[in-house]
């Protein structure tokens, strides 16, 4: 990408209202024991073929142990054979490609630093207000119901309600089944949370980290874990880390052609009383390309409270976590800067 294209396509908030000419945002500057490594490892990513679930009772039942141990020993595992398409995926990486090469004011319709809008743009965590600039601009949409959403969603580039709206739908299908899977991997039964997951919410994170002049300082997006029960990424090239927790280093992981990687976020922590843990990742960038990460985050329904399943709870094992909601979640969102390393999982911890 040329570079007038790359800075007139990703101008922020701050350029509009200034009037300026396209407008870069300030790389965020970070302490140099935080900056990421230029050739990093790779992370051991394990990968389960999905398929393997429906192919009769033994099959899924060494399905679901590879689900619970990559859960409990590492947070986060890749799946293959998940039957969403190529085309589907294609198709939804192409579509937040083009929204994001759109004149900036097709984009600002969207702009809101308020983290409760079901339609949001934004360049960087909490928005507008914030003195730090995030390396990354980023259109927040909710999914589910879809024909609830879709109305609100941008409608340029053309296909893009098609495209996402295609993709949105798949991947939560994925989603219930998967956390069917974990559930049965807890010892607490396929359907434990079939209800409050049919309810719940499906919120679609399109990032866009342009080429970055100076990727060996800045991130695209700092260190954090996700508040959900279950996000589903999909990259379009690698650029996605993971906090080993073992040796304290940042590792990247692999973008293998057609994969969907899997995180555990802190409301499945909660769930499983800490036997699965939320992975802490981030984005880092780099010099060359535009990078588009698809983050589908999957949660219960806005009010309904996520608790630790009494089922996980004994004399050993005593309830380690507050239970909170979706809109707890904003709440925290809305007066707590992620940056600054703010963490919502740790003010659900209850110190036993
Ligand atoms: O860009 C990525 O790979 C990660 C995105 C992410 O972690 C998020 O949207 O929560
Ligand atoms: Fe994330």
């Amino acid at each position: 990408m040329e570079k007038e294209e790359s800075s007139s396509s990703f101008s922020t908030g701050k350029s509009a209202q200034e009037g300026a000419l396209p407008y870069v945002p300030d790389c965020y500057v970070i302490p140099s024991s935080h900056r990421p490594n230029m050739a990093p490892e790779a992370a051991y990513v394990p990968i389960i073929d999905f398929g393997r679930l429906n192919e009769g009772r033994e099959q899924r039942s060494m399905v679901i142990k590879e689900i619970g141990n990559a859960c409990s020993r590492l947070g986060f595992f890749q799946i293959v054979n998940h039957g969403i398409c190529q085309s589907i995926l294609d198709g939804a990486l192409s579509t937040a490609f083009d929204f994001f090469k759109l004149p900036s004011e097709e984009k600002m319709k969207f702009m809101s630093g308020d983290v409760h809008r079901p339609v949001r743009y934004s360049t960087s965590l909490k928005d507008g207000i914030d003195e730090i600039q995030f390396w990354r601009v980023i259109l927040k949409h909710y999914a589910h119901p879809l024909d609830h959403w879709i109305d609100f969603w941008p409608k340029n580039p053309p296909n893009y309600r098609e495209n996402m709206g295609k993709y949105c739908t798949e991947e939560r299908k994925l989603a219930l089944e998967l956390m069917s899977a974990i559930t049965e991997s807890l010892g607490l039964g396929p359907k434990y949370l079939v209800n409050k997951m049919d309810e719940g919410m499906q919120v679609m994170a399109v990032n866009c980290y342009p080429p970055c002049p100076q990727p060996d300082i800045s991130l695209g997006l700092p260190p954090h874990s996700d508040y959900t029960c279950l996000t589903i990424v999909l990259q379009s090239s690698p650029g996605l880390e993971i906090l080993d927790t073992e040796d304290g280093s940042w590792k990247m992981v692999p973008k293998m052609q057609s994969s969907l990687q899997v995180h555990v976020g802190d409301h499945l922590e909660v769930l499983s009383n800490g036997r699965y843990k939320s992975v802490v990742h981030r984005a880092i960038l780099n010099r060359g390309s535009t990078r588009i990460s698809l983050a589908s985050l999957h949660s219960l329904g806005m009010d309904e409270k996520m608790e630790t399943a009494k089922e996980l709870v004994d004399e050993k094992n005593p309830k380690g976590y507050k239970e909170s909601s979706f809109r707890d979640f904003l709440n925290f969102l809305s007066k707590n800067d992620l940056a600054e390393g703010k963490s919502f999982i740790d003010t659900l911890k209850i110190k036993n």
